[in-house]
């Protein structure tokens, strides 16, 4: 265990409806770093975020943020985390700026402070002509937006992405990739579960892969030897020849 790290999960395990989705996994992630997390469909990696956001509890294990035990006070993960879940909920009839003065109230904020939060963040992902739109009309990857924007607005020291460039145009992804390596900058520490390896290969500087809810794989990227021996690396792992 590295004690500087943000982040120390150690052994963490899960199962669901009877079945395990998640084993014994450890990894720890320092400030100003970015993880990527892979795996083939049910490898575990949304149960794995879901755990490490404070919305599901592991089984065994513990995790450790900012050095203090998350599973025993999940009230740090409404201060230290920004997660984007797999399809973000939103209410339909609040509109952009409202979901972002709510979530940054929800983080601890004042009135105004989530004001302010929420009038930055909106400069920040170009989301001015959408400020008074309601959730319910917007678009796909609109709504991805501003689940991302929700995420952000009180500027976590962990993030948690899921599937963040699902329904993205090619010119978001491009500021999707900024506004991450921007966070990174500033010391948070990111985790971007994905399923395009060149996602990965862009903005990460390290990868991690699950198979059958296990860590097969931890280590930086340039030792990953980039996008080719990646590729190689995980599948291998998901075709079952690295085993
Ligand atoms: N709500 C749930 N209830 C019961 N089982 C679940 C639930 N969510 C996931 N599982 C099971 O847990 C295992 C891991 O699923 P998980 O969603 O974590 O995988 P994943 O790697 O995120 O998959 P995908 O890439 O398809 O999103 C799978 O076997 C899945 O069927």
């Amino acid at each position: 265990m590295i004690a500087t790290a943000l982040l120390n999960v150690a052994g963490i395990s899960r199962r669901r409806a009877g079945r395990t989705a998640v084993s014994d996994v450890s990894f720890f992630l320092n400030r100003g770093e970015v993880l990527g997390l892979l795996g083939v469909n049910g490898a575990g990696k949304s149960t794995t975020l879901q755990m490490l956001s404070g919305a599901l509890k592991p089984d065994t294990g513990s995790i450790q943020l900012d050095g203090r035990d998350f599973v025993a006070d999940p009230r740090i993960a409404r201060q230290l985390i920004g997660w984007l879940p797999e399809n973000a909920p939103l209410w339909p009839e609040l509109s952009v700026e409202e979901h972002l003065q709510a979530f940054a109230t929800l983080r601890g904020a004042s009135r105004g402070d989530a004001r302010a939060a929420a009038r930055r963040i909106i400069d920040r992902l170009q989301l001015g002509e959408l400020r008074r739109r309601l959730a319910g009309v917007l678009s796909q990857g609109q709504r991805q937006r501003l689940g991302l924007a929700c995420a952000l607005v009180h500027e976590p020291a962990l993030l948690i992405l899921d599937e963040p460039a699902n329904a993205l145009d090619p010119v978001q992804v491009g500021e999707l990739r900024k506004v991450i390596r921007e966070r990174a900058a500033a010391g948070s520490a990111v985790i971007l579960s994905t399923h395009v390896l060149a996602e990965v290969v862009a903005v990460c500087d390290r990868v991690a892969i699950l198979h059958d809810g296990r860590l097969r794989h931890d280590a930086p990227l340039g030792g990953s030897g980039g996008g080719k021996a990646l590729e190689a690396t995980f599948f291998g792992i998901a075709t079952g020849a690295a085993a």
